[in-house]
């Protein structure tokens, strides 16, 4: 496979998504979710190609949550360091323990799952970091495999509430809500892994200990079973949903939480709820 065709032809994608979407405006500062996994590091090294390229100026950070998971987090955060530091893009390291008081592995079994905890406080670290600095996007390493799985996760159990998180861009509905941006929006798992390996990019590969046989899981394993036989089939899904969804209209109305100050569909958000169940639990 030829490497300079590939590239140009990954990065040409994205470049028309951000453009198609304008999902970066000009002098707009774009914090970048660096977990150093190989769809957040293509986003980083993306977004990198595209100001280099862009004939308006636009500031890059990247931020990088320490969950507190042992003998996996850390070669992330290694990884997230080099690459940053390789393209020359600011690196705010923030974690679990001193922004919420708690490492996942001590708190995870007071929950059905770890994941519940983990992407509540994550999401939660995100968002209160990038609006202190002032960011006015947050762009995530979503790809095309990502979004129709939690699609179909939000069909499958019926909550049609999620399907307002569809798209390449969440716009605010709160103003302490930073707006999401999804730059691998429509490219496929597979190509992000094929760029790592043919540009020799150190990425963070290992699973998470606490991913398990989940509803995602059966919904990727069914998907990549269907691409394999019928090629095209994600590409089909997901211009699917653009075709039945309105992407640009669906929002929801958000309060702020009693305790924090966060926004939050309910009273409480969900940050909140769940250091009031590990204090409850820990008592
Ligand atoms: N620890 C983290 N710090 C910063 N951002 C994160 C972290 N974990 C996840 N994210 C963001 O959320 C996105 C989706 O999360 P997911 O759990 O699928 O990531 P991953 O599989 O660990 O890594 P990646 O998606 O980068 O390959 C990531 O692409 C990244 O933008």
């Amino acid at each position: 496979m030829n490497k300079e065709r590939f590239n140009k032809k990954i990065f040409s994608r994205i470049d028309n998504l951000i453009n198609d979407y304008q999902l970066i405006k000009e002098n707009e500062k774009i914090a970048i979710a660096l977990s150093g996994g190989k769809d957040s590091v293509l986003t980083l090294h993306a977004l990198k190609n595209y100001q280099l390229n862009a004939n308006f100026d636009f500031e890059l950070v990247a931020i990088s949550v320490d969950e507190g998971i042992e003998a996996y987090r850390q070669h992330g955060i290694d990884v997230a360091v080099s690459n940053t530091e390789l393209l020359d893009i600011p690196l705010i390291q923030k974690s679990f323990k001193e922004e919420e008081g708690f490492v996942l592995d001590d708190i995870y079994y007071y929950f059905k799952s770890a994941c519940i905890p983990c992407g509540v406080f994550r999401r939660n670290i995100l968002n209160k970091t990038a609006y202190e600095i002032g960011a006015n996007k947050i762009a995530t390493g979503h790809n095309l495999d990502d979004e129709i799985q939690s699609f179909l996760m939000s069909f499958s159990r019926g909550d049609t509430v999620k399907f307002s998180k569809f798209g390449p861009e969440l716009n605010q509905i709160h103003e302490k809500l930073v707006p999401r941006i999804k730059p691998l929006w429509n490219t496929p798992e597979k190509e992000v892994g094929i760029w790592a390996i043919l540009n020799d990019i150190e990425i963070h590969l290992d699973e998470c200990p606490y991913s398990n046989l989940s509803l995602r899981a059966k919904i990727k394993e069914f998907l990549n079973k269907t691409e394999s036989k019928h090629p095209g089939t994600k590409e089909n899904v997901l211009n699917s949903f653009i075709k039945i969804l309105d992407v640009e209209n669906a929002h929801t109305v958000l309060n702020e939480c009693e305790i924090c100050g966060q926004p939050t569909s309910g009273k409480i958000c969900k940050s909140c709820e769940i250091k009031d169940i590990v204090s409850g639990n820990i008592k």
